[in-house]
């Protein structure tokens, strides 16, 4: 697999971030500092504020107070162009396997053949080979959150966002999203992915946050915040306790 970018360079920030709805303090992030190699896990109860705080640092929400800085600049245009991200329902085109890669990497101005090429590469890191001419839509949910995961690599982000990608999947199909993720992130994809799998956290993460209320409860190494959090609530969350 060829090098996607250098992402892991990267340093996303979110300070004093206050998202409200309402009568509702949504996100309360005073700060929150991802930086480093290797994935950050965000885990939490339901309702926490894991996605809004995800859409946040893509920009696709915009904080009533506070912000968020990439590399110690306030989140521009040019950098949510290196940022992607992958939602829990794959959307993928009405359109062939390969047209939905295609897509992408017409939009970075390579040729007819260089496109052909990227596709079969691409498809054979995400175990696809020789389903160009599938219909995108008949694919099966983990082959399609991979094509997804896929054409979100075709854009060489310096960052890939995922929220609870295998949500909905087999263990199998989980299995095959993670190497890929993993593949990513070994390659210089720097990833940040919410899920609500404590498991997967512990076979993904170097780093978890945990949030609670909207706020940031813990953030530190994935084996220390695990196993050895001395946050009530935190505790509580990962001995499998409903919390609500
Ligand atoms: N546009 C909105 N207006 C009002 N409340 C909202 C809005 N979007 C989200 N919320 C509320 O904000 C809270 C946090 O939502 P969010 O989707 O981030 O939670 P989450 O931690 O990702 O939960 P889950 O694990 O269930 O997906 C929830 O209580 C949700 O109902």
């Amino acid at each position: 697999m060829r090098d996607f970018c250098g992402g892991q360079g990267v340093l996303i920030e979110a300070t004093g971030l206050r998202l409200v709805r309402g009568d509702k303090l949504l996100l309360d992030i005073a700060h929150l500092r991802l930086g480093g190699p290797g994935p950050t896990v965000i885990l939490g109860p339901n309702g926490a504020g894991k996605s809004l705080l995800l859409r946040c640092l893509h920009g696709l929400i915009r904080a009533d107070a506070g912000q968020v800085c990439q590399d110690g600049l306030p989140l521009n245009k040019a950098q949510r162009m290196r940022q992607a991200m992958v939602f829990q329902r794959p959307v993928l085109l009405r359109r062939s396997v390969a047209a939905n890669l295609d897509f992408v990497l017409r939009r970075q101005g390579l040729s007819r053949p260089a496109r052909r090429e990227r596709t079969a590469e691409l498809l054979a890191t995400g175990g696809l080979s020789g389903r160009e001419r599938q219909w995108a839509r008949s694919l099966s949910g983990g082959e399609a959150q991979r094509l997804a995961i896929l054409r979100a690599l075709a854009t060489e982000p310096d960052v890939l966002f995922l929220d609870e990608p295998t949500s909905a999947l087999d263990p199998g199909a989980t299995q095959a999203i993670e190497a890929l993720v993993m593949r990513a992130s070994a390659h210089g994809v720097r990833i940040v992915m919410v899920t609500h799998d404590i498991g997967q956290a512990r076979r993904l993460a170097r780093d978890v946050v945990v949030m609670i209320g909207g706020q940031v409860a813990e953030h530190g190494d994935a084996a220390r915040v695990l196993d050895q959090s001395t946050h009530g609530t935190v505790r509580r969350f990962l001995a499998g306790d409903l919390i609500f």
